[in-house]
This record gives C-alpha cells, sequence and structure tokens, in this order.
C-alpha cells in the first residue's frame, strides 16, 4: 500500500485491490466537469475511487454555465468524442447532477453510458448502508432520483425499439405504442415501491423514535461530530471513546449513525457519529436521510470536524458545504464547536497559518490524540455553563432516583439524614427541572420550563421523565 498526497491535500492510499469494488472495477471513467476558475476534478476523483471506478481521463470546460442541452458546448463534445476513441474508457462521469434532457443528449451523442454526480453519490451509499434503515432511504432517493428521469426506461425501450426494427437506438418510430404503456407500467411499479418503502420507513423510525425518547429520558448530554466526508470523525469516536467505528480513507464511510457513550470528568455523555456531508449533497438524499441527520438536530453540542491539513480553499468549501446542509436541516443554529483535525498531518508553520484563520478552531489529532484533553475540557466548560446546582432531599423509597441523578451528574454529595438523602450536583437544566419536587429551599431547581409539578406529600412521583399532563 503506497501514500500519495494528492493535490487538493488529503492523504490518499493507493490500494492494489478493494474487495467491494473488485466487482464493479472494470467500469473505467471518463470525467467531464464544466468548471469555474480554479476549480478541479479532484473530488469527482475521489467519489469514483470510493465508488470502484477507475478514471482513465478527463475534459474539463471553463464556463459560467453548463449548456443546457449537453451539458459541455457543441466544441467540447467533439473533443470528448475524439478523446473516448482513443481511450478505453466504457463511462463518462459528471461532475454535476445533469438534467434528464442533458444526460440523455449526452448518451446520444457519446454512445456510452453518461453517469452524473449524484448517481455517484447514491451509488455510494447503496453500497455503504448497513442499517435498514439506512437501505431504505438509499433505495428510496434512487428510486425518486430515476422515476424523476426515467433512468433505464430509455434503455427499455431502445430494446423494444430495435425489436419493433427501429434504427440507431433511441425510441424511433413504431415504439411508441408500447414504449408509453411499458413507461406507464414502470411508472406505476416504481412509484407503488416509493410508497411501499416510505411505509416502511416510518415503520423503522417509529422504533427509532422510541430509542430517542428512552436516550432524552436518561437526559445525557448529547455530542454529534458532523462534518465533511473524510474528515476524521469516526477516528475521533473511536479514540475519544474506544469504539470501533469503521474508518477509511473513503468518502461516505459512515452512513448510519453510530452513538457511544463518553465518560468526561465523571460524567457520561452520548458521542454521535454522523454520515459525512459532501459539495452538492444530493437532495433526494438530504430528504431521504432527515430521520438520520436528526440525531444531529437533537445534539446538545455539536462538534464540527474539518481536515485541517486540506489546502485554505478546499476547506473553506468544505466548512461552507457543511454550513449550508446544517441549515437545511434545522441545525444552523446548535451551539457548535471547530475542531481542526489531523493536526499531525501539519508542519509548524502550517499550524500557525491554521490557527490563525480559524482562531476560535482547536486544533487536534484523532490519529496521535493531541489537543484530545483540551477537546474533553472545551466539552465539559460548554456543558458547566449550562448546568445548575441543585440541593435536593430523596426519599430512601426512591432509591431508583438516586442512581439516575448519580448516573447523569456524576460526581454528587450525599449526606444520609432521617428524611432521606440530601444531595447537591450539577445537572443540565432539564433535569434540574425534572428533580424540583424534591428540591430543598427555592432555588433548587429554579424556575422550571417544563417541569413535572411538584406532587402532594406521600404522593408517589410520576414515571420517570413524564410531563404533567
Ligand atoms: N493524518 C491523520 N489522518 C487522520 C486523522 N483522523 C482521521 N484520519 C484519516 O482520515 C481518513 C478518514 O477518516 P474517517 O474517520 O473515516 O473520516 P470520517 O469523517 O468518519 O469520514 P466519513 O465517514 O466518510 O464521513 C482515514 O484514512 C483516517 O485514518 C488524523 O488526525 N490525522
Ligand atoms: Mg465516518
Amino acid at each position: 500500500m503506497t501514500t500519495t498526497r494528492s493535490r487538493n491535500g488529503r492523504v490518499a492510499e493507493t490500494r492494489g485491490r478493494e474487495s467491494a469494488a473488485a466487482g464493479r472495477a472494470k467500469q473505467r471513467a471518463l470525467m467531464i466537469g464544466a468548471l469555474e476558475a480554479g476549480d478541479d476534478l479532484s473530488e469527482l476523483r475521489e467519489l469514483l475511487r470510493t465508488a470502484g471506478v477507475a478514471v482513465v481521463g478527463q475534459l474539463v470546460q471553463h464556463r459560467e454555465r453548463p449548456h443546457p442541452n449537453t451539458y459541455l458546448g457543441p466544441g467540447k463534445i467533439e473533443e470528448l468524442r475524439e478523446q473516448l476513441k482513443r481511450s478505453d474508457a466504457n463511462v463518462v462521469a459528471c461532475d454535476d447532477e445533469l438534467s434528464p434532457r442533458q444526460e440523455r443528449n449526452l448518451e446520444r451523442l457519446l454512445d456510452v453510458p453518461v453517469v452524473d454526480r449524484t448517481t455517484v453519490i447514491l451509488d455510494i451509499f447503496a453500497g455503504h448502508a448497513h442499517t435498514a434503515e439506512g437501505k431504505l432511504q438509499v433505495e428510496l432517493a434512487q428510486l425518486q432520483y430515476n422515476l424523476a428521469r426515467m433512468r433505464g426506461l430509455w434503455t427499455h425501450l431502445e430494446r423494444l425499439g430495435a425489436g419493433a426494427g427501429a434504427p440507431g437506438g433511441g425510441p424511433g418510430i413504431g415504439t411508441r405504442g408500447p414504449g408509453e404503456s411499458q413507461i406507464e407500467t414502470d411508472r406505476r411499479l416504481a412509484r407503488d415501491r416509493i410508497t411501499a418503502l416510505r411505509r416502511r420507513l416510518e415503520r423503522v423510525r417509529g422504533s427509532r423514535e422510541t430509542m430517542r425518547a428512552e436516550r432524552a429520558r436518561a437526559q445525557l448530554p448529547t455530542v454529534a461530530l458532523v462534518g465533511y466526508t473524510n474528515a476524521g470523525k469516526s477516528t475521533l469516536l473511536n479514540r475519544l471513546t474506544g469504539a470501533e467505528v469503521g474508518v477509511r480513507n473513503r468518502l461516505f464511510h459512515t452512513l448510519d449513525p453510530t452513538t457511544r457513550s463518553y465518560r468526561l470528568g465523571g460524567r457520561d455523555y452520548l458521542l454521535t457519529d454522523t454520515v459525512g456531508f459532501i459539495r452538492k449533497l444530493p437532495h433526494q438524499l438530504v430528504d431521504a436521510f432527515g430521520a438520520t441527520l436528526e440525531e444531529t438536530r437533537m445534539a446538545d453540542l455539536l462538534l464540527h470536524v474539518v481536515d485541517a491539513s486540506a489546502p485554505e480553499e478546499d476547506l473553506n468549501e468544505m466548512m461552507s458545504a457543511v454550513d449550508s446542509v446544517l441549515g437545511e436541516i434545522g441545525a444552523g443554529d446548535q451551539p457548535r464547536m471547530l475542531i481542526l483535525n489531523k493536526a499531525d498531518a501539519l508542519d509548524a508553520e502550517q499550524r500557525i497559518d491554521v490557527g490563525l484563520r480559524h482562531p476560535d478552531g482547536l486544533l487536534v489529532s484523532a490519529l496521535t490524540g493531541e489537543g484530545l484533553d483540551e477537546l474533553g475540557d472545551r466539552i465539559e466548560e460548554e456543558f458547566a455553563r449550562r448546568l445548575r446546582d441543585v440541593e435536593l432531599l430523596l426519599p430512601y423509597r426512591e432509591g431508583g432516583r438516586l442512581a439516575e441523578l448519580h448516573e447523569i451528574a456524576g460526581d454528587l454529595v450525599r449526606e444520609d439524614t432521617p428524611e432521606g438523602v440530601r444531595v447537591t450536583a450539577r445537572v443540565p437544566a432539564t433535569v434540574a427541572a425534572r428533580f424540583q419536587r424534591y428540591a430543598v429551599g427555592s432555588d433548587g431547581a429554579g424556575p422550571a420550563a417544563d417541569g413535572d409539578r411538584p406532587t402532594a406529600d406521600g404522593d408517589r412521583p410520576a414515571a420517570d421523565g413524564s410531563r404533567p399532563a
């Protein structure tokens, strides 16, 4: 395994063979892109590599906007046809999402299958989804994307057309009748399948809601790792919690959120790894993964992990891509901390430079562990600001409540009295509200926003975490 440094500064490993990709390695792509000045196709190259497709060449056109009918202009299309003849590419991969019309026209002009960025990303997601929910989400996204552009139906039509004697491929004369009804049938089948998938997703999500509700009841502070794909989120989760979440120098390695508990200063936190973001993330995916991304919205704190070893321009672009996805999923206003990861890959000068550019960021290395103590301290500080001191008197028969409090508060001071256990602890405001009925003195839990009302003496308190009716 050799390690090379790609133009964008990320470390890329060149592996001999990739078992997951082996089946598809027969695909050799020629990349095309209508780019703004300064842009290149390195990210599409990474995506294709992740999808197990070899890249055998590229053609770039610098233009303000892609050609509405053919993506590239007529001159470039001619060039592309020539280049295709010379190369052994058997697929053309486009850096942008293509409109159905652009895709169809390109395939006709080039006589090879054309895939766009969205298709590649969907394909990677399909290969990486492991949980039932993840698989359903990807299939739904793929179906919706294909339905919108009737992909596959055209080749289907061509087959029908060929049978009917239409020359030159494409839906020629004589294919209309059967073709149209075929489209209708396929569409109906796709729609039925979409409906079925949605229903199943709802059921899966139902159980997920239950799990989340349980966790919410435990009231452990939740921290979510978010960031561009390949930034090192899973590595960081593993390093901090001793978990063994798969880490690969591949895009979108993690699709299903993984939550682990993370002990810090005598207190348990929940740390959640999330799916990586990317520029131009297909909308179907943002929708399909909405529930997964909800983990992000529910978190008390987001750690925005970035690859600090990426060149400045790339880093800024990746950060703003993350910003916009967070905004789209309604997590734009969550408390956030910037984590500049991969410090080990920076020299002294680069460290100073990145520190100056991101003064609020914390330089760490998930690989060597550098900066992680400081990270722990910052997380503690962040939560400490939201903690409240409570002084409670818990009757002896409420032993379960004491255990619960112990789990949440970590360190607490207890003293046995004839009436019960007297406890002093620092807990999140929501927890303080929930324990208010046991508060000693008036500033025990403060003005509870949504806490339980104190119950009459001798009453059994309501079930854990339940809200007042
Ligand atoms: N040099 C260096 N490499 C790192 C560090 N952290 C992670 N990496 C590498 O970066 C690559 C991606 O790491 P992951 O942890 O899988 O990244 P991720 O953010 O979870 O990626 P997705 O799951 O695709 O979103 C792997 O090759 C890691 O070994 C670090 O601190 N330093
Ligand atoms: Mg990951």
